[in-house]
């Protein structure tokens, strides 16, 4: 199987004690479900079921660094037997666009794994990162920033409705919820925003109050206290993710809610997504970087070709496409002689490589799928 393939199957437990990583099947099924149209099943065999250690598949997909990061043996990236005090569970970090949630991600992991742009809505897809220390194993799903709810259904399109659903599940299917807040926003107007997420479920919710380095003690005292009025909130952290501050209270209030139970994923994978989800990740968020304000809104990327090369001679190869909605877009992202997309090119390798931890030759071709956005099929195809 090449690197970035997922391939799962699936198999059943009767014994009850397992109900944790049943429920764990059932919910990464529906991720599977939601996420990709290709069939995919998850394996989470039972420890007393397993008739030896050599046979025992893992849940996939995971994406386990290749770039010695990690580098655990079988032995010790074992996910299934712990002890009795280790707990395992699932948060969702939600917040509107650009609260900060996935740079509260990236902090907490000590790794870029979810883009950051200062644009809104760069987040598309849920992200699910697996954290790992020795007594616990937190499984975040970053989510896509909460739209405003509109009137009119026709004026959302269907990739924001698939966003959207995503939060749900997100949110409903977590054992502990962040709920990223932007300090500088004003909080009763954020706090009006959130109403719906804070009476949706009674899931343990912990309000970060981020970007704190951009106020006043005072002003971020004041913030706090209009979300600690909230009856569903448990607790209010004022963190700056961008500076790393207080971002371990945060990770210690995520575990403190999680159950007890046994690692989900073997300890060394650091996600659900396999590498080529990554890269393709990597693209869209030059993209962000380089195109004026609506052009990366109207792309979407997807990596066609991953072909893996062992040894140190030869590089890796990977081609992928950036689909744009119409030819006047094709032509911007292009640039005058190709010199936008070479540069784009350029900028995301240097990233792929230093993710990936290994040189790769990057192919990037520009398509037209018209209103890509709009369309349930163009949806499907392209992973959402
Ligand atoms: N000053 C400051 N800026 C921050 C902080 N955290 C995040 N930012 C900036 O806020 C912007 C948005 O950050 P993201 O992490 O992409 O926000 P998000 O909530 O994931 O955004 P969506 O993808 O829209 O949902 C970026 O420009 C970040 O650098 C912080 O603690 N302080």
């Amino acid at each position: 199987m090449l690197r970035g393939e997922v391939l799962l199957n699936s198999t059943r437990c009767s014994n009850p004690q397992c109900r944790r990583e049943i429920q764990a099947l059932a919910f990464l099924k529906r991720i599977h479900r939601e996420s990709t149209s290709a069939r995919k099943e998850l394996v989470i065999r039972c420890a007393r079921q397993r008739p030896q250690r050599s046979t025992t598949p893992k849940p996939g997909p995971v994406y386990v660094p290749s770039n010695g990061a990690g580098g655990q043996s079988d032995e010790e990236s074992s996910f299934l037997e712990s002890s009795p005090n280790h707990r395992a569970g699932y948060v969702a970090i939600v917040g509107k666009p650009n609260s900060g949630k996935s740079t509260l991600l990236n902090a907490i992991l000590k790794q870029k794994l979810s883009i950051v742009t200062s644009k809104a809505q760069t987040t598309r897809h849920r992200i699910i990162a697996v954290h790992s220390e020795e007594d616990f194993q937190c499984i975040f799903l970053d989510t896509p920033g909460v739209l405003r709810p509109v009137n009119r259904p026709e004026d959302r399109s269907k990739l924001d409705e698939r966003m959207m659903r995503s939060v749900k599940l997100a949110s409903r299917d977590a054992d502990a919820m962040l709920v990223v807040v932007d300090a500088s926003d004003r909080p009763e107007q954020t706090l009006a925003f959130l109403q719906p997420i804070f009476d949706s479920t009674d899931v343990p919710k912990a309000v970060v109050l981020n970007k704190v380095d951009l106020l006043f003690d005072k002003e971020v005292e004041d913030a706090a206290q209009v979300f600690r009025g909230v009856p569903s909130v448990e607790t209010v952290i004022p963190i700056s993710a961008a500076k790393q501050r207080n971002v371990t209270a945060v990770e210690e209030w995520a575990v403190s809610h999680l159950p007890l139970g046994p690692a989900l994923y073997p300890k060394d994978a650091v996600s659900e997504h396999p590498e080529r989800f990554f890269v393709a990740e990597i693209i869209r968020e030059k993209l962000f970087l380089s195109y004026g304000q609506e052009v990366p809104y109207c792309c979407s990327v997807q990596v066609t070709a991953f072909v893996e090369h062992q040894g140190t001679t030869r590089k890796d190869n990977i081609d992928a496409t950036i689909f744009v909605e119409q030819e006047s877009q094709k032509g911007i992202v292009i640039g005058r002689g190709g010199s936008a997309l070479k540069a784009l090119g350029t900028a995301a390798r240097a990233e792929i490589e230093h993710f990936l931890g290994r040189p790769v030759y990057l192919g990037l071709t520009v398509k037209v799928k018209q209103k890509w956005r709009k369309s349930e099929e163009a949806l499907n195809e392209l992973g959402y």
